[in-house]
């Protein structure tokens, strides 16, 4: 293993989940356990990597293989003496070796355990393929039946994404994917501290699932090809689909603070918090100084926090919710990645919030689907420009309108009843989202600008 680890300092620094820019000063060996000996051999590994003094996990299973296969070439890490070294989970033949751990009562190897949930029907003997997504985690499907969500990065603690799943699933819910097992680990650090934490999860594979954003995104083609009809005339109207997803919202709240801990915040936790936001709207002109001009009036209205009267019941949420984390199947909406803000530490992504944080998100994304083809496939030039632009208002209003009453309807409580904190938590997405645009996709930028002026205006209630 020791030549693999040397192998992985070059190799890390290109994979997409690996939160370095160049390349890793170090890369330490902290877990291997032997997973399968042969056909192809497969090792899962943890490695502790340091950059700037920065010290963080990355998980790595390997297959290794004594000849260099072709279609691997893409995954191809290395050459040891004890032969070619491939990520393994993108290696089919190696992806058995993971899944087979998987049995009832689970499996405990040392550093490693396999643990099921009770009743789980587990895929045995599915070969798996990588989904071709491949963001911060790395996902694998047995078939159209099991799928292994691999964390890459590792935190110490209990993933939210395995907690929030088991809840749910033993609390019923139908607007999740089930929650068949995951994996748990163990590791001592450079530090000399031994760290435990969740290191995958084996829930339902959704068939039939088209993703919200994807589904949105076809209903606002179609309203623009319709340039002369409104977003309730066209046949792709998606406002149906936006009540439904807010009645399916509404239920995973409504079973997230049955079956995990609530509370509220009061007087003095508001201030805090109102702090917390004025905190981030400062932090944010730092980054991207075209917010300057807006700042006194967002701040005004994101202090109106303070003087809310009622007290606000908090519970857990999503924390990072969009229209590409919702999934529509055959059987309505499923909610999936309960990861929160991956960025954030596992503790403010495990604090109790309100529920308003997840419906603002949404909001957002309502006002994202509406206005992006006006920046992928339209320019201020276009002679339609202005037409769609107004047809791009109304769509995005609709649908947050047919949200909110979807979400209303199950009881849970209408979000627009609190304005002063729906506006607070929008004001502080479209913030983050600013940002986020800025760093990572320059060109969508006016997006959450343009959603950031409109937000200024406002008056404050
Ligand atoms: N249970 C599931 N069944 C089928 N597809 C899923 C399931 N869960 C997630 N996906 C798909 O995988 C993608 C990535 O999943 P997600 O949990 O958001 O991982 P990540 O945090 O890496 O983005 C989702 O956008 C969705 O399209
Ligand atoms: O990768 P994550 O899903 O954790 O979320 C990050 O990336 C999202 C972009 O993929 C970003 O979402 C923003 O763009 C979406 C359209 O691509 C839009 O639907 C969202 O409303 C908007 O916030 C998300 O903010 C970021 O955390």
């Amino acid at each position: 293993m020791a030549q693999a680890t040397e192998l992985l300092r070059d190799w890390l620094p290109n994979q997409r989940w690996f939160s370095g820019r160049s390349s890793a000063d170090e890369v330490r060996l902290v877990a291997a356990t032997l997973l399968r000996e042969s056909d192809p051999a497969v090792w899962h590994v943890l490695v502790e990597t340091s950059r700037n003094g920065q010290r963080d996990v990355y998980q790595v299973p390997l297959s290794i293989r004594p000849e260099l296969v072709e279609r691997l070439e893409y995954v191809h890490v290395g050459q040891t003496d004890g032969g070619h070294v491939y990520d393994a989970l993108h290696d089919k033949d190696a992806s058995t070796a993971i899944l087979e751990h998987f049995t009832e009562g689970g499996r405990d190897l040392g550093d490693l355990v396999f643990r099921a949930e009770d009743g789980a029907e587990l895929p045995v003997g599915e070969t798996a393929l990588a989904m071709p997504v491949e963001q911060s985690n790395t996902s694998l499907a047995y078939g159209d039946v099991a799928l292994l969500k691999v964390f890459r990065r590792i935190q110490p603690g209990l993933n939210p994404d395995v907690e929030v799943h088991a809840a749910l699933t033993r609390d019923g819910c139908a607007y999740v994917a089930p929650l068949l097992g995951w994996i748990d680990g163990r590791w001592t650090g450079s530090d000399g501290v031994t760290h435990e934490a969740s290191l995958a999860m084996l829930q339902t594979y959704l068939t039939t699932a088209s993703d919200g954003w994807a589904l949105a995104a076809a209903s606002v083609r179609d309203l623009y090809a319709e340039g002369d009809l409104h977003a309730d005339e066209v046949g792709g109207d998606f406002a149906a689909e936006s009540h439904r997803l807010g009645e399916a919202t509404a239920h995973v709240h409504q079973s997230m603070a049955h079956a995990l801990p609530t509370g509220q915040f009061d007087a003095a936790d508001l201030a805090t918090r109102t702090d917390r936001l004025i905190e981030r709207l400062d932090e944010a002109v730092t980054v991207v100084p075209e917010l300057e001009p807006y700042l006194p009036n967002l701040r005004e209205q994101v202090n109106e926090l303070r003087r809310l009267e009622q007290p606000v019941p908090t519970q857990r949420v999503h924390g990072d919710f969009h229209l590409g984390q919702v999934l529509r199947t055959a059987v309505g909406w499923k909610i999936v990645d309960f990861e929160g803000e991956p960025a954030k530490p596992l503790e403010e992504r495990t604090a109790l919030d309100s529920p308003i944080r997840d419906v603002a998100g949404m909001l957002r994304s309502f006002d994202y689907a509406a206005r992006y083809l006006l920046i992928t496939d339209y320019d201020h030039e276009h002679p339609a420009y202005d037409q769609i632009t107004y047809r791009a208002n109304e769509w995005a209003k609709r649908n947050r309108e047919a949200f909110c009453d979807g979400y209303a309807k199950t009881g849970a409580g209408d979000p627009r009843d609190v304005p002063v904190l729906l506006t607070a938590y929008e004001i502080d997405k479209a913030v983050y989202e600013v940002v986020y645009e800025a760093r990572y996709r320059p060109a969508w930028l006016p997006i959450p600008l343009a959603a950031v002026e409109r937000l200024a205006e406002a008056t404050p209630k």
